[in-house]
């Protein structure tokens, strides 16, 4: 089945055309890549599926239904969740705190509540804390629990983010250069973490990346973008053995 689809989506900034007649879907349960050089339009297409930009031109739908003319916040609530190539964490809270952030929009409780029914904001909050810990272990994230997230390393403040996208409980997973500025260790730690993230919490990723050996590693399905379009879709042994990606892009470093 298809979770999400791109249908003929373009996306202008004043004469400059970033994305053009840009179509594929994405099927439910798959890792699926995007990757082109610098400025072939990822991230634009990125920005417009989690509602961003609003297209010029198509449409985009998830789980059959539109998205595009949705506000980032109701294409979050409608089981999509991004990570941004700048990461976007509150660098003044703990490791912990910005993960309950995110959960605490789910819990309900009122400001009302902290006067009315205290004992119940108590409950809730101790499940909230319970459920931010859960996810800090998958992500071995448990020891940095109280560190301010200004002060982790990069690696960690990466795998922070992911975290914190989960905990708004997506359906589909937009990952946008996970793998920038890690080493090797960190980079393997991410596919393991990608991995656990689609076999485990059955959750479909769309991952934008430029490192190669991990694509190819995690990806079923990768989508080649060029001066803003779709060159090629297919496999990773396909697409790394298309004669044109191989010219247009990686200069021969497959
Ligand atoms: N807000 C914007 N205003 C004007 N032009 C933009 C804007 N966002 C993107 N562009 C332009 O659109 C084109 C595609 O950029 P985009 O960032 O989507 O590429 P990319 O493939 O993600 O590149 P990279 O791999 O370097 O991140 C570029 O020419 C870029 O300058």
């Amino acid at each position: 089945m298809e979770l999400l689809q791109i249908k003929q989506v373009s996306r202008e900034f004043g004469g400059l055309k970033a994305i053009q007649d840009v179509s594929f879907p994405v099927r439910q349960g798959s890792i699926h890549g995007v990757i082109g050089p610098n400025g072939s339009g990822k991230t634009t297409l990125f920005n417009v599926i989690s509602g961003y930009y609003k297209p010029t031109q198509g449409e985009v739908w998830f789980e059959n239904k539109p998205i595009h003319a949705l506000s980032p916040f109701q294409v979050n609530r409608a089981g999509l969740a991004r990570t941004f190539q700048n990461l976007r964490l509150f660098k003044k809270m703990t490791v912990l705190e910005n993960v309950c952030a995110v959960l605490d929009r789910e819990s309900g409780i009122r400001i009302w509540d902290y006067v009315v029914a205290p004992k119940r904001v108590f409950r809730i909050e101790k499940e909230t804390i319970r459920k931010a810990e859960a996810l800090l272990e998958v992500f071995d994230l448990l020891e940095w629990r109280d560190f301010l997230a200004e002060n982790l390393p990069y690696g960690v403040q990466k795998r922070l983010e992911i975290a914190r996208a989960l905990a708004t409980h997506p359906k589909l997973l937009l990952l946008d250069e996970p793998a920038a500025g890690l080493n090797h260790t960190e980079t393997d730690e991410l596919a393991r973490i990608i991995r656990y993230i689609r076999d485990e919490r059955g959750i479909t990723v769309l991952v934008i990346e430029h490192d190669m050996k991990l694509m190819m590693t995690i990806c079923e399905t990768i989508t080649v973008m060029n001066e803003g379009m779709v060159l090629t879709e297919g496999t990773p042994n396909q697409v790394s053995k298309n004669k044109q990606v191989i010219t247009a892009y990686l200069g021969g470093e497959w």
